[in-house]
């Protein structure tokens, strides 16, 4: 039996944040470049490959179904695509790691293939919700077992899928990506429609990649039958990656940082939004574009915050971003509400949950709702943080550690791996006072 690797972080002020900072590649592009490319006729490369461990994920997974993918330079990826139709039944269970997003949008594309597959997960991913993705597949004529909603996702092959007009109740860019990758093997128009926009990757890459699809802001529709040509994708810098950087550099006094090349996706960006309304001092500099998304470098200095009412509309915008948002809550002068934000119970931990236990821990006073939470501003003061294993949460408190009075341990950090592999060496290369325990 393997067991969870435990690390543990202390935090603690470093002084003034400087530099130029260069986020890893985004994981959301990341996963899908490596889907689509797998599943493309010809050969594609990928540069800015997120080289953490759910992207990694992804393509181990598609190697046992038969891609061979080549590492030229590190974050390079040069993928031989097999078509569609040129996937090969793996041997074993597929390992999805702690990643929603693998497993979530594998289950799509995995639907209408010809044989067999398993989906599994760790722990984690074990108790995320499947059911948003299990429901609509069905629909379109999939057969997929889960433990009653939950992984592993036993998925049999032979199925004919047909086109569906789906309305989700959520709004999830995992779930959209799901039903559109089904509908790539689908008889006849798949719609999906969502309740706020969401994250539109999926659609511009399967653009990128030469499928014809309608898409605005809130709804994708596409039909099966076509195929996909092999292209270059280029990975801007993650914007949830930089989000960490961006709320520091704004806390600790002194503080003057670019993150550069940062994906500027509108349905990213909503923390920027949010913590310029609560005053902080983010400048956009060189907007442009880099393989079909928007780029920018952000120079952050430092800038006191005052509390505000998140507006719900921000949230989908914003929705990994909270851990740090909390923190710059709690730095803030006031109270910050959030609501709207009920999502955040089913991911990688009850995000609403651990962070509001873990800013307690620091003396912070936190009101928890079944959809947000109100933090009251206030010194932090030292103290020891259970991350659950949540990258994001982990990250988060490392943050907070430059700001507080006394040290900050961290718990169970060993997932940042997942997402931002090799943050705490940039973090510190930033200033940050930050060692392992
Ligand atoms: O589609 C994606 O790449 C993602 C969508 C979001 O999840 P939901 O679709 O569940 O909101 C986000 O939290 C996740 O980190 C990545
Ligand atoms: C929720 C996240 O990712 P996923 O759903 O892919 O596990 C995240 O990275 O914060």
């Amino acid at each position: 039996m393997s067991v969870a690797l435990r690390e543990d972080w202390v935090a603690s002020p470093g002084g003034p944040l400087h530099g130029d900072i260069h986020a890893p590649g985004d994981k959301s592009v990341s996963h899908r470049a490596i889907m689509l490319a797998a599943v493309a006729d010809g050969t594609s490369r990928i540069e800015g490959f997120l080289e953490g461990e759910d992207t990694l994920a992804t393509a181990a997974i598609f190697e046992r179904l038969g891609v061979r993918i080549e590492t030229p330079e590190s974050r390079t990826r040069v993928v031989h695509g097999v078509g569609l139709d040129g996937l090969q039944a793996a041997q074993h269970q597929l390992d999805c790691g702690n990643a929603g997003t693998g497993m979530r949008l594998l289950a799509g594309l995995l639907a209408g293939q010809p044989f067999d597959s398993v989906l599994v997960g760790d722990a984690s991913l074990t108790r995320r919700p499947m059911r948003r993705v299990l429901d609509p597949l069905v629909r379109m004529g999939a057969s997929i077992a889960s433990h009653d909603g939950f992984p592993p996702l036993r998925i049999a092959g032979g199925q004919a899928l047909r086109g569906i007009a789906y309305s989700s109740e959520i709004a999830s860019a995992q779930v959209k990506s799901a039903v559109l990758l089904a509908g790539l093997q689908a008889q006849g128009e798949t719609e999906v429609r969502e309740p706020h926009p969401t994250r539109d990757y999926t659609e511009r890459m399967l653009r990128a990649f030469g499928w014809p699809i309608d898409f605005s802001p809130g709804v994708a529709k596409l039909s099966g039958g076509h195929r996909l040509r092999a292209t270059q994708v280029s990975v801007p810098a993650d914007f949830s990656a930089a989000a960490f950087f961006l709320v520091a550099a704004t806390l600790v006094p002194g503080s003057d940082i670019v993150l550069r090349r940062v994906g500027m996706n509108p349905r990213r960006t909503g923390l920027l939004r949010v913590l310029r309304a609560m005053g902080a001092h983010i400048d956009i500099e060189g907007l442009g574009e880099e393989g079909g998304e928007a780029v920018a470098d952000l120079h952050v200095r430092h800038a006191p915050l005052r509390g505000i009412d998140v507006p719900v509309d921000a949230v989908p915008d914003m929705i990994d971003e909270f851990p740090a948002l909390f923190i710059a809550a709690a730095c803030a002068s006031g109270t910050t509400t959030v609501r709207g934000a009920a999502e955040l119970r089913v991911k990688e931990s009850d995000r609403i949950a651990t962070m509001s236990a873990g800013l307690r821990a620091l003396g912070v006073v936190v009101d928890e709702t079944p959809d947000g939470a109100t933090i009251h501003g206030g010194p932090l003061r030292g103290g020891s943080i259970a991350s659950q294993g949540d990258h994001r949460v982990a990250m988060a408190f490392a943050i907070a550690g430059q700001v507080c009075e006394d040290v900050v341990r961290i718990g169970d950090v060993a997932n940042v791996a997942t997402s931002f592999p090799g943050f705490d060496r940039l973090a510190r290369a930033a200033g940050f006072g930050l060692r392992d325990a």
